[in-house]
């Protein structure tokens, strides 16, 4: 493939996690899990367009919270992506965000996974799937999904992918917080509440698998769960009255949306995501609502 004449602009989704199991951290300081992703209909955009030196700008809600400097993900992926092939990484970067930041949805990871994509597209250099997804797993865990999309279950920590069957269409409300959460201070609140117990070996349970398999919104209700929602719910106990709210308003389950702050409310079809969303909007549990829908497709060149 030949370099691309004009910019790239890259789609990319983001995510829920249906089933996070954490299991005890390892000796590097990360978990084993067994993480079930789900790709939403939310998405951000990365253009990337020839410039004399790497540049990142965004826009969009959250964009005053986002880093433009070489800490961006995106700018991390360019780095990456040009130090492995030897070539200066001279690129302007644009993040047109709509993935809440700090929001528990892998924002970041997004913008990682559309730089990554978007600039070997610019530069013409053609890397295969194989490549891409571990640059992808060197800058994150969550990365690769955001690569790949759909639905899979991430092993290790989170970062070896096996493709999961979806049979039909689910619908999410996503519950917007007021400022982010951390992702290494919830996993740390996970190490202090299960301090002294024996925590078990991350697994993904069949049940939840099969509802996915046959697009059964109530049985997947039945079977969300996610083991940072208690760490998350210490540092932000207010997180509650939302999930409260979200259940009160019809939802079929609520659950906190991998390291939160956000939660997810899965509901029965599109007309429900309607009603839900501006039920949670008037609660003043949270500063806003989004409806969404999933399986959405990976990172894609528009
Ligand atoms: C909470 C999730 O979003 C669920 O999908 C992910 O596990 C987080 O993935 P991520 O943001 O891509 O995380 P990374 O950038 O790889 O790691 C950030 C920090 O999160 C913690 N971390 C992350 C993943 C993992 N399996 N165990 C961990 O303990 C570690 O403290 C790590 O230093
Ligand atoms: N491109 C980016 N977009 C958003 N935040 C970024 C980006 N690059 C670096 N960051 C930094 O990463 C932090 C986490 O942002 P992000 O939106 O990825 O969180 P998250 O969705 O909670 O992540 P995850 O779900 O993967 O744990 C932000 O506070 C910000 O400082």
């Amino acid at each position: 493939m030949s370099p691309a004449a004009g910019p790239v602009t890259v789609r990319v989704p983001a995510k829920v996690n249906v089933r996070l199991a954490v299991g005890a951290a390892r000796p590097d300081g990360f978990h084993d899990l067994a993480n079930v992703f789900l790709a939403v209909s939310l998405y951000d955009e990365v253009t990337a367009r020839p410039a004399d030196a790497l540049t990142v700008t965004c826009e969009g809600p959250g964009a005053d919270q986002v880093p433009l400097d070489r800490t961006n993900l995106a700018a991390r992926a360019a780095l990456l992506l040009a130090a492995r092939h030897g070539i200066e990484p001279a690129v302007h970067l644009h993040i047109a965000k709509d993935i809440p930041v700090a929001g528990g949805m892998a924002g970041g990871s997004a913008d990682g996974a559309g730089a990554l994509l978007a600039c070997d597209a610019l530069w013409g250099l053609n890397s295969s799937r194989a490549e891409l997804l571990d640059l992808c797993a060197e800058l994150g865990s969550d990365v690769p999904f955001s690569l790949v999309g759909g639905a899979a279950l991430g092993t290790g920590r989170g970062e070896k992918l096996t493709p999961l069957d979806i049979g039909g269409t689910f619908h999410w409300v996503f519950a917007l917080a007021d400022g982010g959460l951390s992702t290494p201070a919830v996993y740390g609140e996970f190490d202090r509440l299960t301090a002294g117990t024996d925590v078990p070996a991350p697994e993904a349970p069949p049940a939840l698998l099969t509802a996915l398999r046959s697009g059964d919104a109530p049985a997947l209700a039945a079977a969300l769960a996610n083991d940072l929602q208690p760490a998350a719910l210490s540092l932000r106990p207010a997180l509650r009255e939302t999930l409260d709210a979200g259940l009160a308003a019809g939802a079929l389950a609520g659950i906190v949306s991998g390291s939160g702050p956000t939660t997810a409310f899965l509901v029965k079809d599109e007309d429900s995501a309607v009603s839900v969303a501006a039920a949670l909007a008037a609660s003043g549990t949270c500063r806003t609502a989004r409806a969404a829908s999933s399986p959405a497709p990976g990172a894609t060149v528009r």
